[in-house]
Order: structure tokens, then sequence, then C-alpha cells
């Protein structure tokens, strides 16, 4: 807790702008900086139902109203320590920040694009309706953050992703009309965050929109540029600043003029675009801005915008044949916890890779991608060892509940758990596992968390250091 007011920190040449641009809301719009801010968390619908998510949280949630499967959990909850959240089954996430990818309307056997998208928050979002099929690239332009990015579609399980840290300029070069959704969320002024994190409000000035929206301009013609025919862009940003939202918008339309607005779905909060803001297109109406004394949440922007034209999904594939070795230790190990799918889908032999010892399991979609700076393209499986094989940790959390028979499933309290993701040595009763002995995937609550080897009653941990809690 801070011993000052938020408010002290806000300069006066912010407040003054925001008095004009709100009028007789703007009381209500201070005075929502004294109230505490909200948490949320959703629901990675690709492993587990929001049903079935509700019957085994083990703290209590709320259904945010305008995110089908996004829920308010109280500020004294550490939802991160629990094991749900190791096994991937949720993100943690600002409400109003899960609401642009929630507005972009997903299809499996797309190909996706978020252009800015570390550490991951809207990313995991759209990688979970694809759900395995398609193909998501999550590109950032920063190293560091496309580090985290990896970590946390890795930790949703999204098998069909390329994460690249790549400048968006290289990769319009190289995907000129590719996508068929695009997600935007630009980084910006952040003066919709300022009750979350203080440090944006003391180092706000009037100059950064003008900066940032020159960045914003060049960054939404490139995305444009990589959108296919009858395909859609969603801008978005956690700004209030006219320059750096309609502004912005404005600035595509006049430069893009296939590029035209379209009604995003509607929620009491959603307060519409104001024209004024921009060129004056009445069609900026079209854009939502979401403001903290309107809704449970912190402010954001977005703005929908369709390419015109027809798309089609992409038809072939192609691959490189798998190596014969490969395939065999692999064949192996997945008799040995009874694989039997993996995400809800037939094992794809034609999708398997090996580069040096390490096998990757490719999206299904075709694409020259050489020549980019990848951090991954596809699922990492594991390693190639001598005379077997090694699962890695995003392979266990590519696993669906049911995708295989060899597992050891615990339930969320069992102490056992927490043991497991500090890397310990576990005691099993030969009544909770499959087998007698060797490799088993170990669950919560049915949901894949990790490997490990029975010998005995001893599971041995093959939880990698790199994950551990
Ligand atoms: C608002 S944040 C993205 C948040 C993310 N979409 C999420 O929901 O977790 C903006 C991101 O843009 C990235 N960025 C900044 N300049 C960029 C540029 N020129 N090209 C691509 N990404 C850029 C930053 O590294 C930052 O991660």
């Amino acid at each position: 807790m801070s011993d000052y007011n938020i408010t002290d920190l806000l300069s006066p040449a912010f407040l003054e702008r925001m008095q004009k641009m709100l009028g007789d809301e703007y009381e209500d719009f201070i005075k929502s900086y004294e109230a505490p801010r909200t948490y949320g968390l959703r629901v990675n619908t690709a492993k587990i139902s929001c049903e079935e998510f509700e019957k085994i949280v083990p703290f209590p949630v709320t259904p945010i109203p305008w995110i089908p499967n996004g829920y308010f959990y109280p500020g004294d909850v550490r939802p991160s320590f629990c094991p749900l959240y190791q096994a991937g089954l949720y993100y943690l996430q600002e409400p109003s920040a899960m609401t642009p990818a929630s507005c972009l309307p997903v299809t499996p056997g797309e190909n996706i694009l978020d252009l800015c998208a570390a550490p991951g928050g809207k990313a995991t979002a759209l990688g979970a309706m694809l759900n395995g099929s398609g193909l998501l690239v999550a590109n950032d332009i920063s190293s560091s953050r496309t580090r985290a990015l990896l970590r946390n579609i890795e930790l949703f399980g999204i098998a069909n992703a390329f994460v690249t840290n790549e400048t968006p300029a290289h990769l319009k070069n190289r995907f000129p009309e590719f996508f068929h959704k695009i997600l935007l969320d630009a980084p910006c002024s952040g003066e919709g965050m300022f009750r979350k994190e203080d440090a944006l409000a003391r180092d706000w000035t009037p100059e950064k929109s003008e900066e940032l929206s020159v960045l914003q301009k060049e960054l939404i013609l490139q995305a444009a540029d990589m959108l296919r025919p009858g395909g859609q862009l969603l801008y978005s940003t956690c700004t209030f600043a006219p320059k750096e939202d309609e502004g912005v918008v404005s600035y595509l339309l006049e430069n893009r003029p296939d590029m035209k607005l379209i009604e995003l779905p509607a929620y009491e909060g959603f307060t519409p675009g104001v024209p004024a803001w921009g060129n004056g297109d009445p069609a900026l109406s079209r854009c939502v801005h979401l403001f903290p004394h309107k809704m449970q949440g912190e402010g954001h922007f977005m703005a929908l915008l369709r390419k015109e034209g027809r798309t089609d999904l992409i038809g072939q594939f192609s691959y490189a044949k798998p190596n014969p070795d490969t395939r065999k230790w692999l064949e192996l190990f997945f008799q040995e916890i009874g694989l039997k799918t993996l995400g809800g889908q037939a094992f794809d032999w034609n999708r398997v890779e090996t580069r040096k010892d390490k096998v990757y399991y490719l999206p299904p979609v075709t694409g020259d991608f050489r020549g980019l700076t990848f951090l991954r393209n596809g699922l990492y499986l594991g390693d190639l060892k001598k005379n077997r094989f090694e699962p890695s940790e995003p392979f266990a959390l590519a696993l669906r509940k049911d995708d295989a028979d060899g597992i050891i499933s615990l339930s969320v309290n069992d102490q056992r758990l927490t043991r497991y993701l500090k890397g310990e040595t576990l005691n099993i009763e030969p009544t909770e596992a499959a087998h007698t002995k060797g490799w088993h995937l170990l669950c919560v609550e049915g949901y894949p968390l990790g490997f490990g080897k029975l010998v005995g009653q001893t599971f041995k941990n093959k939880y990698p250091a790199g994950w551990r809690v």
C-alpha cells in the first residue's frame, strides 16, 4: 500500500486534458483513482472449460461480465502459487486488458499475428482460441520481453506458435497479406494504467504521446500491410490520449482506404470513440474507450478494422520427413506414457523436426520462415539422448486432460504438488499410478503438470530447474 494518493502524482496538464475530454464525467473519473484496483484471471479454454474450472478452483472467483472466460479474484489471493496456474489453466490479467483479444474473432485454422506480444497477455488468449490449429506468430521487438512471452506461450500449452523477436519492418517484408487476423497492442503512454503502476504517472509528459504516435502510425500501417484482404486488425492501447487512439486510427483510414472500421461488440460500460479526437471521420465512433469510472477495470482503447476483399483459409501443408531414429525413440516414449493424442488431435509424424538433438513439433502451416529471429517455432518436444528420448516441460504442458493414460493425478490441495513444483522427489502409492514403473505424467485434477519417473514408490522429479517455483 502506498502512503500517498495517486492523484498527487498526476500532472496538471494531464488532468486539464482529461477534464476537457470528459466534461461532466470528470469528477467520477478522478474518484475512480480512490477505488481499489481489480484483479483478474482468464481461463485457458483450450485446456479446461469454465464450468470445470469453477468446480476445481480452490479460491473465490466471480465472472467478469464482459469476458466469457474472465474472472475477478480477491486482492489477497496469490493465484500464481496454485498448481492450476503451473498447469497453464489460467493467465493473470487485469480485466480491461482481456478485452481486445476477446473482441478479435479468431477462427481455428487461421494465421494470426500478435505484433507487440510480450509478455503474452493477449497472445495466450489468441493461441487458446486457435486451439492447436492454424498458426500464431507472437512477436516482440524486445529480446528480454520475448523470453517472458515464450514462457507464457509454453505454459499455456500453445503448440502451434512461432515466437519471434523481429522488427515489424522485417516481418512486413516477409509476410505481405499473410495473416487473417492481427492484434496490434501498441506501446503507449499507459495513461489507463496509472492506478496499477504509479511509475507511469510519474513519468508522464505532454510530449510523450506525440512521440509515441509517430511509432504507432508506423506500426499500424505495417500491420495493415500484413493483413489479407477480408482480414481483421484490432488496434489497442492502454491510454486515453487522443493522439495515440483516434489520432492513429484516423491516420490509418487516410493512408489505407481499403481499411474500414467495424463495430465492436457492445457492452454497457463501453464508451464510443469520439470523431473530434481524431480527424472528424464519423466512423471513429465505432472505436471503444474503456474508462475506469465506467467499468471494473483500468483504461483501454480499441478499434477493429477490416481490410476490404475476400479471404480463404490456407490449404496445403508441406513438411520434411521425420528422421527414423527420432521416430523410434519417440514412439517408445509415447507407448510408455500411453499417449493417445496431442492437444486432443492425432499426432502427425510429418510435423516432427529434429535439429541437432532437439525435437520439435511444427505448426500445421506452410510458409517460408527462414531468416527470421526465432525463440521458438512450434512445440519443443524434448531431446534425443543416447538410445532414449527425454521429454521437455513444454511438451507436458501442451498435453490436455485425457491425451495420455500413463498419469498420476493428485487433487489441487495435495501438498505433494507444491513439492513437485519445487523439484522434490515424491512418494506415490501403487494405487495412485497408472503403471508400476517408468515415465508418468503428473497431473493436478487430471490436468498435466510435468513428467517424472516411478521407481518402486519413488517418483523421480523431472520438472526442470528453470520451471521450479
Ligand atoms: C503494450 S505492450 C504489449 C503487451 C502485450 N500485448 C500483452 O498483452 O501482454 C507493447 C509491447 O510493444 C513492444 N514494442 C515496442 N516498440 C516496438 C516496435 N517498434 N515493434 C514491435 N514491438 C514493439 C514492447 O517491447 C512491448 O512489449
